[in-house]
């Protein structure tokens, strides 16, 4: 670690010892909050992932999720997933004093040395277009590693395994808080492009054949970048296609 992180400006800060999810949590209270909210809790009973998966985070890891009131319609305001990405990056290098063996996993996930460090799951309210508010739900093995692998998944890795790098989750926080809202400043001011950048910099397995899958479809193709709306685009034998949701396999 080189620097101390500043609590950002206009962002709360609840922590909880024990919660279900941070993310209902942020369900229960987003119609009372006024501006942004992070809320972390030590512990989470029904802690949740994407595709319906639970997640499992025990005491010493990051759960937190970050409660936001965008202005921007859903498509647009979902981006902030690789917003929220590029944040947990940032965050990784900073307390971890090193860059190398980090990467980025369409949609969102964080890489380390090749297994799961991180995983992101948003969350919303809101009819339509018009949103409510937005949850970005961030899980970060910070100091062990779950057994649970998702069937044909990446095995998980803890900052810890990997880097010796022992933080607690509250002070990860801090400076997660911080690059986060450096990153959103730049959405905010100049939109996904620049985001966009950064993101594919720092993109795994770009340019080699992956599979993304979803439901009972299944699309192999070489991953050749993410477009402006966030979609996967892989070069297939049927040409070029762009996918919005799915999880990818290496
Ligand atoms: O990799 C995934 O599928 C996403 C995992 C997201 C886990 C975090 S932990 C904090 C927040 N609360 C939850 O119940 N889930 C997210």
């Amino acid at each position: 670690m080189t620097q101390g992180a500043i609590w950002p400006e206009g962002y709360g800060r609840r922590i909880l010892d024990q919660v279900d999810s941070t993310l209902d949590e942020a369900a229960r209270i987003a119609p009372a909050l006024t501006g942004p909210e992070w809320i972390m809790a030590h512990r989470q009973l029904a802690g949740r992932a994407r595709r319906g998966r639970g997640w499992v985070d025990p005491v010493g890891n990051l759960s937190a999720t970050l409660v936001l009131f965008p202005k921007e319609p859903l498509t647009v305001a979902s981006l902030r997933s690789f917003v929220a990405a590029l944040a947990l990056l940032d965050t990784c290098v900073a307390v971890s004093g090193r860059s190398d063996g980090f990467a980025l996993k369409w949609p969102n996930d964080v890489l380390l040395n090749g297994g799961k460090l991180a995983g992101i799951l948003l969350e919303s309210s809101g009819q339509g277009a018009r949103l409510g508010h937005l949850s970005i739900g961030i899980g970060v093995n910070l100091l062990t590693t779950p057994e649970a692998v998702e069937p044909g998944g990446l095995c998980p890795v803890s900052l810890f395994s990997e880097t010796g790098a022992q933080i607690d989750p509250e002070t990860f926080l801090d400076y997660l808080a911080a690059a986060y809202a450096r990153r959103e400043a730049t959405f905010i001011s100049q939109g996904f492009e620049p985001i966009r950048t950064a993101w594919l910099a720092s993109a795994a397995r770009i340019g080699e054949v992956i599979t993304a899958r979803t439901g009972t479809t299944q699309t192999q193709g070489r991953f050749e970048t993410v477009d402006s709306a966030g979609n996967l685009v892989l070069q297939c034998a049927q040409g070029r296609v762009a996918i919005p949701a799915a999880e990818v396999f290496f």
